[in-house]
């Protein structure tokens, strides 16, 4: 997963959401350099299997699984991406689903394969927010996490979510100052190339996500716009 050093943009595919089979070559065509499958919404089992299948034809680049409930989760990913809300008021979503998980799985797991997120959601608003319980972290806080997140826990990620929102770059430029090892995920209301081109300006790796589905030609744009920096 070393190569993950090198990703600047990720499309996030929702297995709740309709895609033409069109508009799925053309996300996996873009060049982007890798497909989350994920969504805290309606995730299911079989519309997980149905949209893995339709990839499994069609892409080149490495497909993950963000797992958001332990009831949808299916083999044959590149690799599984778990979230750790870090801002949730509520332990289990930062770790008691997954000492869960872990308790019943663990000899199964392949370990490489998975890949720890350290999770900061910022938008009240998003599904991702209320499910979890998460409080608003003040920019003190953010940082704050983020440093844990890199010399407490040793994460790979730190996502900074504002999923349905575009964020502020300000703060997200504050977050990437305090890291070094662990990677800047920034995900949320990306819609345009200038502001792909904005995120990325300070995020390790941009996530799109929405706009795959409300404006599938702009959302193709945000591929190019931070591949040319
Ligand atoms: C079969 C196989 C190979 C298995 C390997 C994987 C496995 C068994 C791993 C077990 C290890 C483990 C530790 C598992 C824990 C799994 C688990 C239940 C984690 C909880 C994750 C979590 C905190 C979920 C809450 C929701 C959330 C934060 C989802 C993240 C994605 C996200 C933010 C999506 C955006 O959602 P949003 O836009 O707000 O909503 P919609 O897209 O639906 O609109
Ligand atoms: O759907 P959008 O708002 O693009 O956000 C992308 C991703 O961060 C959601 O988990
Ligand atoms: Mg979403």
């Amino acid at each position: 997963m070393n190569k993950m050093r090198e990703w600047k943009h990720v499309f996030k595919l929702d297995p709740a959401k309709e895609i033409s089979s069109d508009h799925l070559k053309g996300v996996c065509e873009s060049g982007t350099d890798a497909i989350i499958v994920g969504g805290t919404d309606n995730i299911t089992e079989d519309g997980i299997i149905n949209l893995q299948e339709r990839l499994d034809k069609v892409s080149t680049v490495p497909c993950i699984l963000e797992v958001s409930s332990m009831e949808a989760i299916t083999p044959g990913f590149d690799y599984y991406f778990i979230p750790m809300v870090l801002n949730s008021k509520e332990k289990k979503w930062m770790m008691d689903v997954h000492h869960q998980a872990i308790k019943e799985y663990k000899d199964f797991l392949h370990y490489p394969e998975m890949i720890f997120e350290g999770y900061c959601i910022l938008n009240e608003d998003s599904k991702a927010f209320q499910y979890t319980n998460s409080y608003l972290p003040d920019i003190h806080d953010t940082i704050a996490y983020a440093y844990m997140a890199e010399h407490v826990f040793h994460l790979p990620i730190f996502y900074v979510e504002y999923s349905g929102m575009y964020g502020d770059p300000t703060l997200v430029k504050q977050v990437k100052n305090q890291l070094n090892e662990t990677l800047l995920f920034y995900g949320g209301g990306i819609e345009t190339p200038s502001q792909a081109k904005e995120m990325k300006q300070h995020a390790d790796v941009i996530v799109v996500g929405n706009s795959i589905y409300t404006n599938y030609e702009q959302a193709i744009e945000t591929v190019r716009a931070v591949k040319e920096n």
